[in-house]
C-alpha cells in the first residue's frame, strides 16, 4: 500500500503538471494569505481577508471548520486564462467538456489520496459523511460537480453520502452566506448529527454557497465541516488578488500539502 501509493504519487504529480502545471498554481498559506480561503489578506500580519473576517463575526462557530482549496483561478483575465476556462467548461450547461472535467475530478481524486491524512489532521478527524454544495441552476445530482465529489478517496472509511435541499434563497445574487440557502429533510438531518461532513465543490470565491451549506450542516448538529474544492477563484480586477496572481508563478505540484504545515503525512 506504502509503495503503491508512492507510486501514484508520483504518477499523479506527473500527469497534472504535464495537463495543469501552466495554468493551476497551488494555493498558499501563511503571511498575507486567508486562514480561511486562501485569498490575500492586503497586509502580512493580518490572518483573514475582509470577506473571511465580516462572515466570521456574523457567524462563528456555524461556519465551516476547515476549507480546502487546492488551487488558484485566475479569474477575469483578458484574454480568458486557461485555469478559468478549467472551471467553466467543465459545468457549461450548452457544451460541457469531457476532458475538463476528467482533469478537475483527477485533481480531487489526487489531492484527497495523496493528502487525506493532512486533511484529517488539520481537521481533527476523518470525515464520515460527505455532501455537495448544490447549483443554483442545476438541482442535485444533476450537476457535474456530483462528479467531483465520486472522484474523492474514501482510505477504506465508510462514508455516508447526503444531498442538501436548496430553498428559494439560492436565487439571491447577494454573495453572502445565510442559513436558510439550504435545508436538509429529518432523516438526512439525523444522518449528520454529531458527524464530521466533507463538502465538495469545484470554485470557492465569497464562499456564500459552501458556507451556506456548513451553516445548515452545523445547525443540523454536524459536529465539523470541512470543505474542499478544486480552486479560489480570484479576480484580476481586484488590486489584492492581481498582486497574489502575478506572485505565485510555481505550476501546480500535487504533492504540496493544500492544507498543515510540515512534511506531508502520506506515507511515502
Ligand atoms: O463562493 P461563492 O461566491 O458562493 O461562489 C462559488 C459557488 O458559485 C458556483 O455555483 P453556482 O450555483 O453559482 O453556479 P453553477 O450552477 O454554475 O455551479 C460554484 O459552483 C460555487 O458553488
Amino acid at each position: 500500500m506504502t509503495s503503491s501509493l508512492a507510486e501514484f504519487s508520483e504518477q499523479a504529480r506527473a500527469y497534472l503538471f504535464s495537463q495543469v502545471g501552466d495554468c493551476f498554481t497551488n494555493t498558499s498559506r501563511g503571511p498575507g494569505r486567508c486562514l480561511v480561503c486562501t485569498g490575500p489578506t492586503g497586509i502580512a500580519e493580518v490572518q483573514l481577508c475582509g470577506q473571511c473576517s465580516r462572515q466570521r463575526a456574523e457567524f462563528g462557530v456555524g461556519l465551516a471548520d476547515l476549507v480546502v482549496p487546492l488551487a488558484y483561478v485566475r479569474g477575469w483575465m483578458t484574454p480568458q486564462h486557461q485555469s478559468e476556462h478549467l472551471v467553466r467548461r467543465y459545468k457549461s450547461p450548452v457544451q460541457p467538456s469531457r476532458w475538463c472535467a476528467e482533469l478537475l475530478q483527477f485533481m480531487i481524486h489526487a489531492a484527497s489520496a495523496i493528502h487525506g491524512p493532512c486533511i484529517a489532521a488539520a481537521a481533527g478527524s476523518w470525515w464520515q459523511v460527505m455532501t455537495i454544495v448544490p447549483s443554483a441552476t442545476r438541482l442535485g445530482a444533476d450537476h457535474p460537480v456530483v462528479g467531483l465529489a465520486q472522484q474523492v478517496f474514501e482510505h477504506g472509511n465508510n462514508v455516508d453520502r447526503v444531498l442538501l435541499t436548496p430553498t428559494e434563497h439560492i436565487a439571491s445574487t447577494d454573495r453572502h452566506p445565510r442559513r436558510d440557502m439550504f435545508t436538509l429533510s429529518p432523516e438526512v438531518a439525523a444522518r449528520v448529527r454529531g458527524r464530521h461532513v466533507l463538502v465538495i465543490d469545484d470554485t470557492y470565491v465569497s464562499g456564500s454557497r459552501s458556507q451556506s451549506a456548513a451553516l445548515t450542516l452545523k445547525t443540523a448538529g454536524a459536529q465539523r465541516v470541512t470543505v474542499l474544492c478544486v480552486a479560489r477563484w480570484l479576480s484580476y480586477r481586484w488590486d489584492d488578488h492581481w498582486r497574489l496572481i502575478e506572485s505565485v508563478l510555481a505550476p501546480y505540484d500535487a504533492l504540496i500539502r493544500p492544507v498543515g504545515s510540515g512534511p506531508c503525512l502520506a506515507p511515502r
